[in-house]
């Protein structure tokens, strides 16, 4: 893994903006698309701002998440409510949501359909990943019930998740189709998470599943 530090967190967020939108300009310049996979949870709604104001051809990028939790986009908990929010809005209002819900009750009955509409987006271009201190990424948390089938290589694209830390049941894209993103950032903040992810870096993915993506990554983090 490579490390990046700032000197804060709002020259974090802009740098690593600006970074992502070169690189996807990079993809959609070389080959007329590009797929960005983000992540839910706090940290990302700055990055998120400044990329909606940036030009870019974003009718051909698809956007979908690394994982969602199981709740509809009323609730505030729903990662994809943040999503159009923050970032499918402005300049990026016509970027292309690849859905990680449907109003089933549980994320199994959904499972087929949601695969089928990511496959087509694979290898992801950009990948955009938070992390607990628990060292989860996505949902692919310490203990959850999937975890090892998560990890496998021969993982599907998506499954359904549940963990005692995640609250409501899950959907994650799997450790394989992560790993397997042509870039990958990873945007943590605060000394927690900075131990957290040093501590990883030695530790088998089902002890400490940000592991599993961690060889071609590039940590970004900022106090
Ligand atoms: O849906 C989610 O919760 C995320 O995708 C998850 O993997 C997140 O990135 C981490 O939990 C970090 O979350 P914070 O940024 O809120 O600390």
């Amino acid at each position: 893994m490579k490390l990046v530090e700032y000197p804060d967190r709002d020259l974090l967020m802009l740098a690593l903006a600006d970074q992502i939108a070169g690189e996807l300009g990079d993809f959609l310049r070389r080959e007329g698309r590009a797929s960005f996979c983000v992540p839910g949870g706090t940290t990302p709604g700055p990055i998120f701002d400044t990329l909606s104001g940036v030009d870019l051809d974003w009718e051909n990028v698809s956007v979908f998440l690394n994982d969602e939790r199981w709740v509809n986009e009323e609730s505030p908990r729903s990662n994809t409510r943040l999503l159009r929010e923050r970032l499918l809005r402005g300049k990026a209002l016509n970027a292309k949501l690849v859905p990680l819900y449907a109003a089933t009750d549980v994320p199994e009955d959904a499972l087929d359909a949601l695969s089928e509409g990511i496959r087509p987006h694979l290898p992801i271009s950009v990948l955009l990943l938070g992390m607990g201190a628990d060292m989860h990424t996505a949902s692919l948390f310490p203990g959850a019930d999937r975890l090892e089938e998560a990890l496998a290589s021969d993982a599907p694209i998506l499954l359904p998740m549940r963990a005692e830390a995640a609250g409501e049941p899950r959907i994650t894209i799997t450790a394989p189709h992560l790993a397997g993103a042509m870039n990958i950032h990873i945007l943590i903040t605060g000394a927690e998470k900075r131990a957290a992810i040093e501590r990883a870096a030695h530790l088998p993915p089902l002890e400490a599943p940000i592991s599993a993506v961690l060889k071609n990554a590039t940590v970004h983090w900022a106090e």
